[in-house]
């Protein structure tokens, strides 16, 4: 690993002086670390102290976080990745969907507000991100106001046993970007710079990660860089981070915005939407990236 480099940082404080870098981060990186982001520490720290409960139920209660779309809900420990659990809902932005996943887990109303308040903070803060990304690119920062989200709340059983081996394998995310909380005590995530080599992504409390995802390389035609990552084991703890995905158009296609196809830019991927390129990938189980060769013109 080159302990060299380290991913970008990002001040939301500072626009539009960071448009510069915002853009070179997502075309180089498609990763970059959010400070000045203004969801308080607080907020944060109450939110990660309620899913460490949430992830703490018996398996029976978690079961009942079942799927609204393919994958989005309860993932048990499985073959494939022993050391992780996850809990998921679906489309942050209703309070009717945040209400029942909270039912389905018996929260308590006090953890009910905390879930609340930070499904509202966190979804404001990818809205704003997802416009200034588009604006970076000279294009208008408002085609992503109606695209639902998804919050993933993931567990890793890391043990004395564990260690050295993969908490999550190598993969991108199949949305458009996600924001990660990620575990402010305990590393392990690694993502991919673009010469293959991985690059150690070091917690820095109260700020937030942000990685882009397969869609962001669709909707951008090739521009914006959907970033692999994975979460190794390095130590024996258990480590506890909150994924939250902007993943594509609800019902239309993903299709580039016309600014960036032309005649030096021909269009690079087929017209679908995002759950069929979601389902592509679950029923392939390409999961790094490589689905979109399926996808190519
Ligand atoms: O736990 C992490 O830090 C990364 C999680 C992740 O990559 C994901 O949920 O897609
Ligand atoms: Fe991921």
């Amino acid at each position: 690993m080159d302990k060299t480099q380290s991913i970008p940082t990002i001040d939301l404080s500072d626009f539009p002086a960071q448009y510069e870098k915002l853009r070179r981060s997502s075309e180089e990186w498609g990763c970059f670390r959010v400070v000045n982001h203004n969801i308080p520490f607080e907020l944060m720290q109450e939110m990660k102290q309620v899913v460490r409960s949430l992830l703490d139920l018996p398996i029976q209660i978690k079961q009942n976080n079942v799927d609204v779309i393919a994958g989005s809900g309860y993932w048990a420990p499985s073959p494939k990745n022993p050391l992780y659990e996850a809990l998921g809902l679906y489309d942050m932005a209703s309070s009717q969907a945040v209400h029942t996943f909270c039912s389905q887990l018996d929260a308590s109303p006090s953890q009910r507000d905390t879930v609340a308040k930070y499904a509202k903070a966190i979804h404001e803060v990818i809205m704003d991100i997802g416009g200034k990304i588009a604006e970076s690119m000279g294009l208008k920062g408002d085609y992503c106001k109606e695209w639902p989200c998804q919050f993933r709340i993931n567990k890793y059983h890391f043990t004395p046993q564990s260690v050295g081996s993969a908490g999550v394998q190598l993969h991108t995310d199949s949305g458009f970007l996600t924001i990660l909380q990620d575990d402010e005590n305990v590393g392990g995530l690694e993502v991919m710079d673009k010469s293959g080599e991985f690059v150690a992504v070091d917690p820095l409390p109260g700020s937030l990660l942000v990685n882009l995802g397969d869609m962001a390389t669709v909707w951008s035609n090739g521009r914006l860089h959907t970033v692999k990552h994975r979460v190794q084991c390095k130590e024996a703890k258990t480590r506890v981070s909150i994924a939250t995905f902007l993943l594509g158009p609800k019902e239309e296609a993903v299709d580039p915005p016309p600014e960036l196809v032309d005649s030096d830019h021909p269009r690079l991927y087929n017209s679908f939407t995002y759950e069929e390129y979601r389902k592509l990938r679950l029923s392939t189980e390409l999961q790094a990236g490589e689905a979109l060769a399926l996808v190519h013109t």
